[in-house]
C-alpha cells in the first residue's frame, strides 16, 4: 500500500497475515511501521494497489459493514448525548438505517445494555464532554459494538488513558471478547496489553511494514491482571520487545 501516487510513501509491503474467526489478535511494531494502514486496509477504508484483503471469506473492495472500530481518540460528537453517539453507526450502516427510525426504543435499550456492560450504566443521557477520557473510551467501545460486528478493530484505544483506567478497560474488552464470538484485532504499542489480551501477536517490521514474527499466547482464559507478574508472562513480553528492538535497529541502519 503506497500513499500519494508512484513516488509517495510505501507504508506496507509484502504484508501477509491471517486471523481466525473468534480469535483475539494483536499487532505490535515500531512507530510509523504501518499499523494504522493495516487497520484501514482490513476495514476497506483503503484498497491496496497490489495484493488482496479478505474479511469473512469476502474480498474487501469497499468499507466493510460487519466491522466495528474504536480508535485512540474516541471522537464523540459533542452535540449528541452519549446514547445518541452510540446509536450513530446504525444511522449509517445500511442494514440498520431503515429500522432505526421505527425501532429506536429497541436500539436504545441495546445501547443501555452495552453501557451497563462497560460500567457506564445511567450515563446515556450525558454529553461526551461530561464524561472523563476513560468513560468516553468505554462509550466508544459501545459505539463500535452496537451493530453487533463480527470483527472489532481497535487502533490503540487505550493509549491516551492512565495506567489504572487502561487496565480496567483491558478487563472490559477481555470480558466482551470472552462472552461473544467476536474476532478482535488490536493495534497497540503496549506489549503487556498485547500479551494480556491476545491469542496471537503479530510483530511488524519497520516501514514498509510486513509481519516479521507471529506468536501464539497460550495463557488460559479468563486471564486475571495478576498474570502480568508471572515469569512466563514477562518472558513473552521480553521476547516481543527483542523483535521490535531489532526492527527499530534495522530501520535506523536504513536511514
Ligand atoms: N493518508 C496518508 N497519506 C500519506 N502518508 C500516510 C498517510 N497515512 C499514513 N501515512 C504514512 O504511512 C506510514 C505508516 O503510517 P501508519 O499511520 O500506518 O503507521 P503506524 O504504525 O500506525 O504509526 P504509529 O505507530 O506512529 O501510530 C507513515 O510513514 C505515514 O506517514
Amino acid at each position: 500500500m503506497r500513499y500519494g501516487g508512484a513516488e509517495g510513501t510505501l507504508a506496507v509491503s509484502g504484508l501477509t497475515m491471517a486471523v481466525k474467526k473468534g480469535e483475539f489478535a494483536a499487532v505490535v511494531g515500531p512507530s510509523g511501521c504501518g499499523k494504522s494502514t493495516l487497520m484501514k486496509l482490513v476495514t476497506g477504508l483503503y484498497i491496496p494497489q497490489t495484493g488482496t484483503v479478505s474479511v469473512a471469506g469476502e474480498r474487501v473492495t469497499e468499507p466493510v459493514s460487519i466491522v466495528g472500530m474504536a480508535f485512540q481518540n474516541p471522537t464523540m460528537l459533542p452535540w449528541r448525548t452519549t446514547l445518541d453517539n452510540i446509536l450513530l453507526p446504525l444511522e449509517i450502516v445500511e442494514k440498520h438505517r431503515g429500522r432505526i427510525r421505527t425501532h429506536r426504543k429497541e436500539y436504545a435499550e441495546k445501547a443501555e445494555h452495552l453501557l451497563e456492560t462497560v460500567g457506564l450504566k445511567g450515563f446515556g443521557s450525558k454529553y461526551p464532554w461530561q464524561l472523563s477520557g476513560g468513560m468516553q473510551q468505554r462509550a466508544s467501545l459501545c459505539r463500535a459494538l452496537i451493530h453487533e460486528p463480527d470483527l472489532l478493530m481497535l487502533d490503540e484505544p487505550f493509549g491516551a488513558l492512565d495506567a489504572f483506567t487502561r487496565e480496567e478497560l483491558w478487563c472490559v474488552i477481555r470480558d466482551l471478547h470472552f462472552s461473544t464470538d467476536v474476532t478482535v484485532v488490536l493495534v497497540t504499542h503496549d506489549l503487556r496489553e498485547a500479551v494480556f489480551l491476545a491469542d496471537r501477536i503479530f510483530v511488524m517490521s519497520a516501514r514498509p511494514g510486513k509481519i516479521i514474527t507471529e506468536r501464539e499466547v497460550h495463557f488460559p482464559r479468563p486471564r486475571d491482571l495478576e498474570i502480568m507478574f508471572e515469569a512466563e508472562f514477562t518472558d513473552v513480553v521480553h521476547d516481543l520487545r527483542g523483535h521490535i528492538a531489532t526492527a527499530r535497529a534495522q530501520q535506523a541502519e536504513a536511514v
